[in-house]
């Protein structure tokens, strides 16, 4: 089965179309099928994404979170390929994937408990320069006196924009969960990522933090600085965000395209809006 999900794509997914037909997508899948024993959780799924936020909905157990895991280096698919910028990351690892610009977050918080919300964001900066922009970063700051300046820079503006500043020196573990969420969210952006992978991010969030992170998203989005994956439940803030929406039912895509078109497809109304 072949789908498409990108910014431009017509809804029945017959088609790529990229900003160029020359150059290749930020993201491209191919095929990719991911099996647990005899469950095929992602069974032969296709996309392409260059900009944008595209949504994956479906039912529990539709293959959303093993998708992610896959496009993030935590699983390696069975079958298929996983390309940026063209370039085969089917069997690198998620280092290597967080070093080109992939960052994830999970349905279950990864913070450092121990470590401050701004130690937490500084963690992600710091590694990051370790790593292939080292040369870019040793020309942009001199001394790594000047490049934690830099990073510290960056993080008070991320920090402000996920509405965390108050408690940026209070350990992370202290902290309530939507709280941690949202720091987990500002340290996935704080390095400025190309291709942002949110799981189920608004989970634990009330709704003025759920409208905090949707307009950061569409921010970042809008802009160009990276596209999202985006896997979630909450319809009403995946129709209202993402400018693609992907459906997935026992590991295979259903359908793709408008959201709101795709939310009228009488197949998605029964499989997953379950009001038809
Ligand atoms: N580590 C695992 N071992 C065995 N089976 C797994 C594993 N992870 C996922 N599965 C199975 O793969 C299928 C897809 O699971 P996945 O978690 O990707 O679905 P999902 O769409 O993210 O569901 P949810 O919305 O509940 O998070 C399910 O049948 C699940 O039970």
């Amino acid at each position: 089965m072949r789908d498409v999900a990108s910014r431009s794509a017509p809804t029945d997914g017959s088609r790529e179309l990229t900003p160029s037909e020359h150059l290749p997508a930020l993201l491209r899948v191919e095929d990719v099928s991911i099996s647990f024993g005899g469950i095929k959780a992602v069974d032969q799924v296709s996309f392409t994404l260059d900009r944008g936020c595209c949504g994956i909905i479906g039912p529990n157990g539709a293959g959303k979170t093993t998708l992610l895991d896959a496009l993030a280096g935590v699983l390696v698919p069975r079958a298929g390929r996983i390309l940026l910028d063209g370039q085969d990351l089917t069997r690198r690892s998620s280092a290597w994937r967080a070093q080109h610009g992939i960052r994830r977050t999970f349905q279950r918080h990864q913070a450092f408990g121990w470590l401050t919300v701004e130690e937490n964001l500084l963690v992600a900066c710091e590694w990051r320069g370790r790593g292939w922009r080292i040369l870019a970063d040793l020309l942009a700051a001199r001394s790594s006196r000047r490049r934690r300046e830099a990073h510290l820079e960056r993080i008070e503006h991320v920090l402000e924009l996920c509405g965390l500043l108050s408690v940026r020196d209070q350990r992370a573990a202290t902290l309530p969960i939507g709280q941690v969420r949202l720091m987990e969210f500002a340290r996935a952006i704080v390095d400025e990522p190309r291709l942002l992978l949110l799981d189920e991010p608004t989970s634990g969030l009330g709704p003025a933090d759920t409208e905090r992170l949707g307009s950061v998203v569409s921010e970042l989005t809008s802009k160009g600085e990276c596209a999202a994956i985006l896997v979630e439940h909450d319809l009403d803030f995946v129709v209202g965000l993402c400018d693609r929406l992907m459906v997935l039912t026992s590991g295979q895509v259903l359908t793709s395209g408008d959201p709101a078109e795709v939310c009228r497809d009488p197949r998605v109304v029964s499989a997953y809006i379950g009001k038809a």
